[in-house]
C-alpha cells in the first residue's frame, strides 16, 4: 500500500473530565472518499477540528504527507492543503457567489486581500487569474448561471455547493466536508453525492462527517465508525453494514439508521 496522504495516530482530546476523542488512529489514502460516522456526540466533529488544527490534541498527532501538522495554526494547515468547507452559515451573504470564491482565492495569499478591497495594481493582476479560476470552479459545481447572484438569494442546495466552491478555491489536497447532505431531500442528496465524486475525480481526497447513512454507504470507499470517542470499526460500506459492534452502537437510536 502507498503512504497515506493523512495519518491519524492515537488522537485524543479531553475537555476537562470528558474524553471527546480517545486514541483514534486511521489512515486516509490519496484519492479516497472516507466517511466518519457515529451516533450524536460520538466525537466526529472533534476529529474534524483536530485534523484541520482548529483544536490541538491532548495526545496523539495528525500527519499530512508524513509531516506532523497537529499544533500548527489552522490557516497554515489549510495552506498545506487540508481544508474544511465553509458552512452555509459562515458564507458572506452580502457578496455574489463569484466574489465569495474570488475572496477565498485571496485568502490563500493573504497579502492580496488588502489589495482586493483597496484596488492595488498587484491585486488587479491577481484579480484576473482568480476571476478565471473562480469561474472555472463555479462552472464545475454547476453554479455558473448564478455566479452574479448575491449569496443571500441562493437556495440551500446552491449555498452548500458554494461552500464547496469556496473550499476548492483554497486548492485543497484533502477537503473536509462536514455533513454535506444534511437537510437535503433525496434528489438534492443524489446531486450532492455526484458533486463530491466529481471533486474526488478532480484529484481532491474527500473526508466526510455525515449522518445520512444511505448517502454514506453510496459514496464512501471506506468508513470509520466512532462511538463514545473510540473507533469501533473501519472498512468498506459492506463490511461496516455487517459489523456487529456497529449495529449495536446504532441500535435504539431513533433518528438514525445504518441502512440495514
Ligand atoms: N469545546 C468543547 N468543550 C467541551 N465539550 C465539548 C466541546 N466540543 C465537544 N465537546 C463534547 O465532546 C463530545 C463529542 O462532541 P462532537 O461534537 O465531536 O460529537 P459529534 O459526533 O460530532 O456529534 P454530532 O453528530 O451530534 O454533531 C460531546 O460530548 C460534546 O459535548
Amino acid at each position: 500500500m502507498t503512504d497515506p496522504i493523512l495519518a491519524v495516530r492515537d488522537l485524543t482530546k479531553r475537555y476537562g473530565g470528558l474524553t471527546a476523542v480517545n486514541e483514534v488512529s486511521f489512515d486516509v489514502q490519496e484519492g479516497e472518499i472516507l466517511s466518519i460516522i457515529g451516533p450524536n456526540g460520538a466525537g466526529k466533529s472533534t476529529i474534524f477540528k483536530l485534523i484541520s488544527s482548529f483544536v490541538t490534541p491532548t495526545r496523539g498527532e495528525v500527519r499530512f504527507r508524513g509531516e506532523v501538522v497537529s499544533g500548527l495554526a489552522a490557516h497554515v494547515v489549510a495552506r498545506k492543503g487540508v481544508v474544511r468547507t465553509f458552512q452555509e452559515t459562515t458564507i458572506f451573504k452580502g457578496m455574489t457567489a463569484r466574489d465569495s470564491v474570488i475572496v477565498a482565492h485571496h485568502l490563500r495569499s493573504r497579502a492580496s486581500l488588502f489589495g482586493f478591497f483597496f484596488g492595488t495594481a498587484a491585486a488587479r493582476r491577481d484579480e484576473d487569474a482568480f476571476g478565471r479560476s473562480a469561474d472555472e470552479i463555479l462552472d464545475f459545481l454547476g453554479l455558473g448561471a448564478v455566479r452574479n447572484e448575491l449569496a443571500s438569494n441562493l437556495p440551500q442546495g446552491h449555498l452548500r455547493a458554494l461552500g464547496i466552491a469556496i473550499g476548492l478555491a483554497a486548492d485543497p489536497k484533502i477537503l473536509l466536508l462536514d455533513e454535506p447532505f444534511a437537510g437535503m431531500n433525496v434528489d438534492e442528496t443524489n446531486q450532492a453525492v455526484e458533486m463530491v465524486r466529481a471533486v474526488r475525480d478532480r484529484g481532491v481526497t474527500c473526508l466526510l462527517v455525515e449522518h445520512d447513512m444511505a448517502a454514506v454507504m453510496k459514496i464512501s470507499d471506506r468508513i470509520v465508525v466512532i462511538n463514545f470517542g473510540v473507533k469501533i470499526a473501519e472498512g468498506t460500506p459492506a463490511a461496516i453494514r455487517a459489523d456487529e459492534k456497529v449495529i449495536e452502537a446504532y441500535l435504539g437510536v431513533e433518528d438514525e439508521s445504518i441502512g440495514l
